[in-house]
């Protein structure tokens, strides 16, 4: 199956999940069709679905093939329980991404209406994503204009928050794109964001796909091209953020923060109001994803490191409030306090 461009990356189709497989690209286009709740795990929990907001979308469709396989008439007890133990199991798919325990909690709630139902507000999710996108978006593009200079910008992107990691425009790079159509992008630079590369895989193929300047720099590059002037504003997106405004995103985000700070540069952190947890204090208690050592020792059949090398390798990592400009959402910009 390949797909045209301006096809969503995920969607419902008949009775499954029809998915673009992240894992592929930029190489391969090639879409899944996710027909249980083990294929769903398997796509989340392998990154072929990923990025907050979409894993979200595809745990409450997830949600609703487990409705669909449980209730029939006549099973309303062992329906709910059964339906019950699968949200776990996809809740627990990846563990950081606020977004997933929100969207399977809300499709949750509807199994007692019965599948269609469940099915009707993952539809209803899906769509508001794509308002939410593009309000967002609206807003993220005034904030970023109010904090940099009245010329083409150059700004510093890290992993994948286009609409590969939504149902719509994006966040961050929704925004870029966005400022982009406006004029007032000069060039984006894009770290690579080991180890799964979102950086260099994906958000290069959408820029190409948008026709946005941008260079690929590696991770460890972004300091000095903020020492030398190359970065007026540093847009991301986010996986959790706490009352505090804390933001976890992908491992990386923080010492570009730091970096930012010190070269006094915007640093701004775009992403839905379902990206934030406020049962949490701050971000101490984000639990943070650790991955496999052969993300790290290696990349696909490639391996760079000695056999049975030990690594260390959090998917996330939390940006201190006090390094963050503004984080912009749906409902407008909230500058964290200081
Ligand atoms: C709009 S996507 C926001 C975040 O989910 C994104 O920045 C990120 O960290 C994604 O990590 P990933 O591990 O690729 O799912």
């Amino acid at each position: 199956m390949s797909m045209p461009p301006a096809q969503p990356s995920l969607r419902w189709e008949g009775d499954a999940i029809v998915a673009l497989d992240q894992r592929a690209l930029p190489l391969d286009r090639r879409m899944l069709r996710l027909a249980t709740v083990d294929d769903v795990i398997d796509a989340i929990a392998t990154l072929a679905v990923r990025g907050a907001p979409a894993i979200g979308l595809a745990g409450a469709m997830g949600v609703a093939l487990s409705a669909f396989e449980h209730c029939r008439p006549g099973t309303a007890g062992t329906c709910a329980e059964a339906v019950h133990l699968d949200a776990q199991r996809l809740i627990a798919a990846r563990p950081t991404a606020v977004n997933l325990a929100w969207a399977v909690r809300r499709a949750l709630e509807r199994v007692p209406e019965g599948a269609d139902a469940v099915l009707r507000e993952t539809t209803a999710m899906l769509q508001e994503d794509i308002t939410t996108n593009r309000t967002m978006v609206g807003h993220a593009v005034d904030t970023v204009l109010a904090h940099t200079p009245d010329r083409p910008l150059r700004v510093l992107t890290h992993c994948n928050t286009g609409r590969l990691a939504t149902a719509a425009v994006g966040t961050a790079l929704g925004t870029i794109v966005a400022l982009a159509a406006a004029g007032r992008i000069a060039e984006v630079l894009v770290g690579e964001t080991r180890p799964l590369l979102q950086g260099a895989r994906l958000t290069t193929w959408e820029l190409a796909e948008a026709g946005v300047a941008h260079r690929l720099c590696v991770d460890s590059a972004p300091a000095a091209a903020m020492s030398r002037g190359l970065v007026d504003c540093v847009l991301v997106g986010a996986d959790r953020i706490t009352a505090n405004g804390d933001v976890a995103n992908k491992i990386g985000t923080y010492s570009l923060a730091v970096a930012a700070a010190h070269h006094r540069i915007p640093f701004i952190v775009v992403a839905p109001e379902s990206s934030w947890d406020r049962s949490l204090a701050d971000g101490s208690s984000i639990l943070i994803e650790e991955r496999d050592d052969d993300e790290v020792t290696g990349f696909g059949p490639v391996k760079s490191a000695p056999p049975g090398t030990r690594t260390y390798n959090p998917a996330f990592d939390v940006t201190p409030a006090q390094l963050i400009t503004a984080i912009v959402s749906e409902h407008g910009a909230h500058r964290p306090e200081r």
